[in-house]
């Protein structure tokens, strides 16, 4: 069988990640194109890839070129409306980076537009849900071993962001993977949002708010809570721990070599996403991938992504009042029958 030929927008730190990925280690993938504003960096890339990948300037004409097959966007969540729509319009399978579009009134219109093209051509980049320690969370609290899940505690930390990176940003990129691990461990929509932000980190821009504490109410009546804080200094953390009826189960530990040494003990951290969830993002891919040549999706789908930009948009406003916001949600079998 034929390779499936792709075609990446944006090749920032992500794009360039996947570009990687892609060009060297995807089975029955091919890497053809790249595209990005910034030409220089995207012909380097295009040129230290193996294979022969194209530089294409313009991103439109990346997602209608006759020799994409399917398309990564990781370009600015700014950019992900337009673009996304070029994909539906030329029937091109896409793997979006989150946020699927930047407010929940845009991301819906993506969903209908899909809706009308009949097929499920839009993935959204919650690699999370492929990561083995959060699948293999999902099974054991699927499994009811634990009896009926109540609550999940997370800690979302990064070592330091762009000094561009705005509170709202703190919800809509980075809280918006515990929103989507929320919903997709309690398999439930989160109707009410919390963000409260305790005095700033020094070491932040006057105005940021950072470090975050989000609270998630779900339908079934469960609670989340996230610690989100983007510019811990120290390294990269992501953990979650459920509580449920007889136990709880907690990922993210980052115990895999401990040492003993000049009376300490510890291990290293990651210094970002790229390295923790580096099996996440290829397991992702790949199944992508595999999925796409079969004519489907297989993860979170665009309404995956609509549903938590509704949920991030209440969160932007509760941020702002301090005040619980109720979600407010399209009524799915209304918009997708
Ligand atoms: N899933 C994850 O864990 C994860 C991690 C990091 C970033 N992301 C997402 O990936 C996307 C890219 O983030 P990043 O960290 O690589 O950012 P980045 O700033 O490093 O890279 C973005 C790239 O896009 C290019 N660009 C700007 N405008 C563009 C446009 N209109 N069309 C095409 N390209 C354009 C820029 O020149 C840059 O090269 C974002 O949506 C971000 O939220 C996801
Ligand atoms: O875009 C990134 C990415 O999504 C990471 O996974 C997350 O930890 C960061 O906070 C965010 O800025």
């Amino acid at each position: 069988m034929t390779d499936l030929r792709i075609g990446i927008v944006g090749v920032g730190a992500m794009g360039a990640d996947h570009a990687e990925r892609v060009a060297r280690r995807t089975a029955g993938a091919r890497l053809v194109a790249v595209s990005d504003p910034d030409t220089v960096r995207a012909e380097a890339l295009a040129t230290a890839l193996p294979g022969d990948v194209r530089m294409i300037a313009d991103p439109l004409e990346l997602i209608a070129d006759g020799e994409v097959d399917a398309v990564i966007l990781a370009s600015p969540g700014f950019a992900h409306a337009e673009q996304l729509f070029a994909c539906l319009e030329h029937g091109k399978p896409v793997l979006c980076e989150k946020p699927l579009t930047m407010d929940a009134a845009s991301a819906l219109r993506v969903v209908e537009a899909e809706h009308k093209v009949g097929r499920s051509l839009i993935q959204v980049g919650f690699m999370r849900r492929f990561d083995p320690e959060y699948a293999a969370l999902k099974e054991l609290l699927a499994s009811g071993e634990l009896g009926r899940t109540l609550m999940l505690h997370n800690v979302h930390r990064n070592k330091s962001v762009a000094p561009t990176f705005r509170s709202e940003m703190i919800v809509r990129d980075s809280l918006v993977h515990e929103v989507d691990v929320a919903r997709w461990l309690f398999d439930d929509e989160i109707t009410r949002i919390t963000v409260h932000a305790p005095k700033p980190t020094s070491l932040v821009a006057d105005g940021v708010l950072d470090p975050q504490l989000a609270v998630f109410e779900l339908a079934n009546g469960a609670i989340a809570d996230v610690e989100v804080f983007v510019n811990f200094q120290v390294g990269y953390e992501v953990r979650c721990e459920a509580v449920a009826e007889r136990g709880s189960a907690t990922i993210g530990l980052g115990s895999g070599v401990l040492t003993r040494a000049a009376g300490q003990w510890g291990g290293a951290m990651p210094a970002d996403f790229r390295v923790r969830f580096e099996r996440a993002y290829d397991i992702e891919v790949q199944r992508w991938v595999d999925a796409a040549v079969r004519g489907e999706i297989d993860g979170p789908s665009a309404w995956d992504g609509y549903a938590a930009a509704a949920v991030c948009e209440a969160g932007i406003e509760s941020l702002t009042t301090g005040r619980p916001v109720d979600v407010d949600l399209a009524d799915k079998r209304q918009i997708l029958g």
